[in-house]
């Protein structure tokens, strides 16, 4: 499973308006049917090998993209056969149908199945679950390798519902844009490996994959203030905060101050009592404040939290500190640059009642805090205020593990204090953690992802 970085994903309303656009400057609807077409083609070439191709036709224009890969397959040799569920119901899909010559096979429960089977059943236009004869039609095919058009058929592709595909996908080529179904669950595993034919569409947008990580250097004239100084508050279990406090080291703070532990993880850390957490939240060199690792929700986790924007210092909030800090960071409407990172659990009491796709949330949670949100999971999403989305699939199923968001925070602390844009601090940080995570693997626990081994490694 894979989707390329740092590529557009547009909705299923973007993808028309991004089509129309396309139009209005002169590239006809059927350029761009024939251009995804050969791109399909070319992919399915690939896959089969030389084995024969089956072609499912749907009534609409992801249909019309299956027949014009069939006429193109064809054309270059390849044993290719078309079954189609209706008659094309579009005017490009029949213009595309007209110019295939070979016969049309019912998609019905006799259809003899190939090596690959090619889905162009059903795209961004499908409005309602597939119906169950197709299913049981379709979950007969099942076994064989799988190409997917735009969307595996079934998935409603702007990730709003959960509806599960007959045909898993090995490999879905997405058209001018991934779609959010790509990238979030439970939808994204059956996509397979994601790939992006252009097609020519400005996709533009403001949501995005995650890019690829790139470290950055110190700039040669670096001293320990200047990399950003990261203040990290404890509370009742400083494990947490000690691993956010090595995270924040490890990924590039200068100077770590762990306030109200004596639990520093390494000796680079100053660790002071509580007692200190006042003027500290008043030394202009700190860039960036950490509270909610291992802190649960009580009077002095308010009274921290409330200190920390009290003072106007780029914060990150996690667990329970994001709804202690809710309402506040509400009325301060983006006066202080934060970023929150929840997870599940946390996201559904900070932010109760949200509809729509889990980015569709994520954007609605940062609009009300006013803040950057970092919704994690193994599809985290990170939105900004201003309609900026980027989202991490497939992240590494090995930071399924305790401590590992204490990680996380710690990163976005570092990066924050360099004194960038938030939302760009969090999409550094999340790739980041995924990135160490990819390098440990099986057996990872939280500790690995900062201890001094992995550096070497990364290093080398
Ligand atoms: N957006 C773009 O720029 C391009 C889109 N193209 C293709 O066009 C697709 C979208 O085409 P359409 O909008 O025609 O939509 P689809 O081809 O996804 O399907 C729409 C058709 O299916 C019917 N339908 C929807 N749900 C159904 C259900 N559950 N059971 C039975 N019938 C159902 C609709 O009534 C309609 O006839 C894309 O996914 C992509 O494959 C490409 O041709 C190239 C360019
Ligand atoms: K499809």
């Amino acid at each position: 499973m894979s989707v390329p970085a740092n590529v557009p994903i547009l909705t299923s309303e973007a993808m028309r308006a991004a089509e129309a656009a396309c139009a209005a400057s002169g590239v006809s609807l059927s350029e761009l049917m024939d251009r995804a077409g050969a791109a399909i083609a070319d992919i399915a070439w690939r896959m089969a090998a030389g084995s024969p191709i089956l072609i499912l036709c749907g009534p609409g224009n992801n249909g019309g993209d299956g027949y014009v890969a069939a006429r193109l397959l064809a054309e270059r040799g390849a044993e290719v056969r078309v079954a189609a569920l209706a008659d094309p119901a579009t005017e490009l899909a029949r213009a595309a149908r007209a110019l295939w010559t070979g016969a049309v096979e019912p998609l019905d429960r006799d259809l003899a199945p190939a090596a690959l089977i090619v889905d162009a059943l059903f795209g961004v236009g499908l409005s309602r679950p597939l119906p169950y004869e197709l299913i049981e039609n379709l979950q007969s095919l099942a076994g064989r390798r799988v190409l997917a058009v735009d969307v595996p058929s079934g998935v409603a592709s702007d990730g709003v519902r959960d509806w599960s595909p007959p045909l898993p996908a090995d490999v879905t080529v997405a058209l001018g844009a991934l779609k959010p179904a790509h990238v979030l669950l439970p939808t994204a595993p059956h996509c397979g490996q994601v790939l992006l034919a252009r097609i020519g569409i400005d996709a533009g947008g403001t949501m995005r994959t995650l890019p690829s990580v790139s470290s950055t250097k110190p700039d040669v004239a670096a001293h320990k203030f200047s990399r950003g100084m990261v203040l990290v508050r404890a509370g009742p279990m400083p494990g947490a905060a000690g691993l956010a406090s090595a995270a924040a080291l490890r990924a590039g703070a200068g100077y770590v101050v762990l306030s109200g532990s004596d639990h520093a993880p390494f000796s680079a850390i100053i660790a002071e009592d509580g007692a200190g957490y006042a003027d500290r939240l008043g030394d202009a060199r700190i860039g960036a404040v950490i509270v909610g690792p291992g802190y649960p929700v009580s009077d002095a986790l308010d009274d921290d939290v409330m200190a920390a924007l009290d003072a106007g210092k780029p914060l990150v909030l996690d667990a329970a500190a994001i709804a202690a800090a809710l309402p506040r960071l509400h009325q301060l409407d983006g006066a202080v640059p934060a970023i929150l990172t929840p997870h599940e659990g946390e996201f559904a009491r900070a932010f109760p009642g949200l509809s729509g796709s889990k980015i569709d949330r994520a954007l609605a949670a940062a609009a009300f805090a006013q803040a950057v949100v970092v919704y994690k999971g193994a599809d985290t999403i990170i939105a900004a205020p201003d309609g900026r989305v980027v989202a991490a699939w497939p992240g590494s199923p090995w930071l399924a593990t305790a401590g590992t968001g204490d990680v996380l925070a710690g990163a976005c602390g570092a990066m924050l204090a360099r004194g960038g844009d938030a939302f760009d601090a969090a999409v550094a940080a999340v790739g980041w953690h995924i990135a160490r995570a990819a390098r440990i693997g099986p057996g990872l626990v939280a500790d690995d992802l900062v201890a001094d081994d992995l550096v070497r490694e990364c290093n080398d």
